[in-house]
């Protein structure tokens, strides 16, 4: 670890802190998770390690890039480097709109739409990209990220968003193979997870909807006092109109993505057939 040097905490992520760090032979500013591993039960180690196996098939300018990883035996501790992104996350975004009073435009909101989408599509259906050395050919993975939310998408420095922490994320080796267990927030928790505790693409497209609400309204589309309620609300899929300045096509991807039915809601090859290409012309690559 002394390659890079520490500078200030940045975040926390999954199982351990966000630390600035940059790294000595060039430079190049970077982000470190920061794991102490004594702390982590057998289920959390197998999940860090399935995290660092999901970093390395990995590789679309909307994904956090991973860099390289370090174990520290003699202070247990696990180090991820990967990119730094400089505009920090969605989640502070929204929080500085709140206070100041204002909305973000239908424009920025296509755009980070947009980006946050081709990320989610290459987890669901991308190839893995075998970057740490293991020797299985180029083949079709389904990741699922099981934790989509403001605080987890970032603003690099490119301007470009960029989906991260993958700390709660799976790979599936078949595609209709379930997650058995659900974890992530539960604000964003879809209806089937509620009711079977399984967790497919679909709960990943249920929580891109709740993100896409939040960025509209400002706030989840559920929200109750205690998880018992939320549940109720989440069941029925029942959420109060976006703010009238927002177009009903953007009503309408929401609604699309919080249907109760998994089965009803769009992929994410369907979502991008369904975006006008013109939504996104102020920021076309
Ligand atoms: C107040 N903190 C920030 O503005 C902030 C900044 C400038 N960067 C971040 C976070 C990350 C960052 O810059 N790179 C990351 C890679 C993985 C994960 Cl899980 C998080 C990050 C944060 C939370």
């Amino acid at each position: 670890m002394e390659q890079y040097e520490p500078l200030e905490i940045i975040g926390t992520g999954s199982f351990g802190l966000i630390r600035k760090v940059r790294r000595k032979t060039d430079g190049k500013i970077l982000a470190r998770k920061e794991i102490d591993y004594r702390r982590m039960n057998e289920k959390e180690r197998n999940q860090l390690s399935a995290e660092f196996s999901i970093l390395c098939e990995l590789d679309h300018p909307n994904i956090v890039r991973y860099y390289d990883r370090h174990v520290d035996k003699i202070n247990c501790m696990i180090y991820i480097i990967m990119e730094y992104c400089e505009g920090g996350d969605l989640s502070s975004i929204i929080k500085k709109c709140k206070k100041e009073g204002t909305f973000l435009s239908e424009n920025t909101i296509w755009h980070f739409f947009t980006q946050i989408l081709r990320a989610l599509h290459e987890c669901h259906y991308g190839y893995g990209k075998n970057k740490c050395g293991s020797n299985h050919s180029q083949q079709h993975i389904t990741i699922l990220h099981r934790d989509i939310k403001p605080d987890n998408v970032f603003l690099g420095s490119d301007n470009k968003l960029k989906l991260g922490d993958f700390g709660l994320s799976r790979k599936l080796n078949l595609d209709r193979e379930f997650a058995q267990t659900y974890v992530g927030t539960p604000f964003y928790m879809s209806p089937e997870l509620i009711t079977e505790s399984l967790y497919d693409v679909k709960s990943d497209i249920w929580s891109l909807g709740c993100l896409l609400y939040e960025l509209c309204a400002l706030q989840p589309p559920f929200q109750a006092k205690s998880q018992p309620v939320l549940a109720i609300k989440i069941s029925t899929g029942t959420i109060s109109p976006i703010p009238s300045r927002y177009s009903d096509e953007l009503y309408n991807i929401i609604k699309a993505m919080l249907m109760v039915d998994p089965n009803k809601r769009p992929t994410t090859m369907e979502l991008i057939k369904m975006l006008n290409p013109n939504k996104d012309i102020a920021y076309r690559e």
